[in-house]
């Protein structure tokens, strides 16, 4: 899309539209100072090696009727950490996927915001010399015309709090180059991409010499053969302030093709690309004054679409399936710039032949890709998510564009007004004939090479046809195989669902497998503490028992000693009774006859007494 300083010279986007100089530079009252902001987007030191493609996330808030509806948010998003959760429920279970990007805004986050932070560094860029591209991606009704464009601006002319990228850069452009006091050109054109149909959105409408014109002229693509696309036909509007681009946007954005659908009541039905390319003159060296131009494109892609859910039908479901495939197309490209293919396949369609230099070549780029915090989009935000998370890694080789001289710029600009000067002369002055006769010759001349070209092209459409019948044939075959193999994907998908439950009982199993096992383990694990200490006290038993049987020998040992003692005792005993018995007898015996023998001498005495007592009663008497 972007092009080379060279082409700006040709007038490769309609041709430069005359202007008395090339510098006619607005000089509005109110200044700004520069805006500059921090240079995040690209290093000085970087520069002429390769960078990767900026990707910044937006996720929009719910909208009223989600809220109404009371729909669950899936999306939780981290500014700081520059990350952005999906919060996934799988069969019960909670199975979060976490995408990082270089910046990331949530549902509170302003466009002012958004803008000071990802945005006005690239404007920089441009303002530098640099071709810069901002798109915005997502599925449909996520914000990516809000983000882009928003409010354009008040009855007073300020920029509302809702004004995106668009007006956004307008200002901060205009600002900067009248702070610098510096002299400058600006010119912009505004397209739209619809059904692989290039509609330029700044084309007066009611002059029908114009529409018939465009009729036989419509804008198309060519390569310039160095790798650069040009868009032929296309109008470029010279502009000298900020209210102008305004203007023309408002015309331009009114022209574009929306629809109401389920997901969005006035949902962009095409791809628009709005870019602003300016002159800049730098300070003389020498004599020489150099000018540089700086390009940004400012891309709103269509919504890529669910089409079942977009409720897209006949005419609508077309343009949707339109939409997809263009954006198929660009996911093709990022897909093979990221594995570094061999062939990448931008001709596959118009957006990606527009944007070839954004992706790959010397542009530097930015993607907004917009998501929706709704539950109801998961499956597409999901696919956003990878969608740019895949972006992310595509390298670009940023160059700045080479400054031209303005001798050079001016002569360049002279010769363009001398030519249509002279076709302007030719169609006056000549009955029938309506440009010069050089002219004619020469495009006769270009007409035989045109048709001779056709001829060789002809032949070569013959042989394509031929490939393309034989793809053809292929495709056929390839379709039913592929109905073959869808239907094996629906086996396969039902045997997944089935082995997905059977997964789940036996995680399940398993689970309670483990929890038995850690039981288990653990009464094994007290079994042998209970085990080592019986064996401890086994030991300390048997100890104690070979203690015992030494007593135990010993004590029989000593009630032996006992028992034999006590035979001895016996014997002793018995001898000593029955020496007893017989010392009694024999004390008995002997008592027996001391008691007779006092009982004896006791009557002897009783008798000496009574006789004695008579004795002494006759004395006395
Ligand atoms: N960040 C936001 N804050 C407030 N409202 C928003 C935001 N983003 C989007 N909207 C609103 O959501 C609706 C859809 O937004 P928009 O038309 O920009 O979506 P889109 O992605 O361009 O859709 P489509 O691809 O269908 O054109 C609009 O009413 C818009 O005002």
């Amino acid at each position: 899309m972007s092009l080379t300083p060279d082409q700006f010279r040709k007038g490769a986007m309609g041709g430069l539209v005359p202007s008395p100089s090339p510098f006619l530079t607005p000089r509005p009252e109110r200044r700004r100072a520069d805006s500059r902001g921090p240079d995040w987007f690209f290093n000085r030191q970087d520069r002429d090696k390769e960078v990767n493609v900026q990707v910044l996330l937006r996720c929009r808030p719910l909208s009223e009727d989600e809220q109404k509806m009371n729909v669950s948010r899936v999306i939780s998003c981290n500014e700081l950490k520059r990350e952005v959760t999906v919060l996934q429920n799988v069969a019960n279970k909670q199975v979060d996927r976490v995408f990082t990007f270089d910046k990331v805004f949530g549902p509170k986050a302003q466009q002012r915001t958004i803008y000071d932070q990802a945005i006005a560094p690239i404007v920089n860029e441009v303002l530098d010399g640099f071709n810069c591209t901002v798109f915005a991606y997502g599925q449909t009704g996520t914000g990516k015309t809000y983000t882009m464009e928003g409010g354009m601006r008040n009855k007073g002319g300020d920029l509302p709090a809702e004004a995106g990228v668009i007006p956004r850069a307008v200002r901060q452009i205009f600002d900067t180059l009248e702070a610098q006091n510096a002299d400058y050109s600006m010119k912009v054109t505004f397209l739209e991409l619809y059904n692989e149909e290039i509609t330029d959105l700044l084309a007066p409408e009611e002059s029908s010499r114009y529409a018939e014109d465009r009729q036989r002229k419509p804008i198309s693509l060519m390569e310039d053969g160095k790798g650069c696309v040009i868009v032929r036909g296309l109008e470029e509007e010279a502009v000298y302030s900020a209210n102008e681009i305004y203007t023309l946007l408002e015309r331009g954005a009114a022209k574009r093709r929306t629809a109401d659908t389920l997901l969005n009541k006035r949902s962009s039905r095409s791809h628009s690309v709005f870019s602003i390319t300016v002159h800049i003159k730098e300070s003389a060296v020498g004599d020489e004054e150099l000018i540089k131009c700086g390009k940004l494109n400012l891309v709103d892609l269509a919504g890529s679409e669910n089409i079942s859910r977009s409720g897209a039908r006949e005419g609508r479901a077309r343009e949707a399936g339109e939409i997809n495939k263009s954006l198929l197309t660009l996911g093709r490209v990022i897909s093979a710039l990221v594995e570094h293919s061999a062939h990448i396949p931008y001709r596959d369609s118009k957006l990606t032949r527009l944007l070839r230099d954004s992706l790959g070549g010397k542009t530097k780029t930015c993607i907004i890709a917009t998501i929706s915090p709704s539950a109801h989009s998961l499956e597409e935000t999901l696919s956003t998510l990878d969608y740019a998370y895949r972006a992310k890694n595509i390298k670009n080789r940023p160059e700045a564009n080479q400054k031209m001289s303005k001798a050079v710029l001016l002569k360049d600009l002279y010769l363009e007004i001398e030519r249509m000067k002279e076709d302007v002369r030719a169609a006056r002055d000549k009955n029938g004939i309506y440009i010069p006769h050089e002219r004619f010759v020469q495009e006769e001349a270009e007409k035989k090479a045109r048709m001779e070209k056709i001829e060789q092209l002809e032949n070569d459409l013959n042989l394509s046809e031929k490939q393309s019948n034989k793809y053809h044939e292929l495709y056929l075959t390839e379709q039913e195989q592929r109905l073959d193999l869808e239907s094996v994907l629906k086996d396969c998908k039902v045997n997944l669902e089935k082995t997905r439950k059977e997964l789940l009982d036996l995680q399940e199993n398993h689970r309670a497998a483990i929890l038995t096992l850690k039981e288990k383990e653990f009464i094994i694990s007290k079994l042998l503490c209970s085990e080592s200490s019986l064996i401890e006290r086994a030991k300390e038993l048997r100890s104690d028992l070979q203690h015992a049987s030494e007593d135990i020998n010993s004590l029989f040992a000593k009630l032996d000693d006992k028992d034999k003692m006590e035979a001895e005792n016996r014997s002793i005993v018995l001898t000593f009774g029955s020496r007893l018995d017989q010392r009694l007898k024999d004390l008995h015996k002997t008592i027996l006859g001391s008691v007779s023998q006092q009982h004896q001498q006791l009557r002897c005495m009783e008798e000496h007494a009574h006789s004695f007592l008579a004795s002494k009663c006759d004395v006395r008497e």
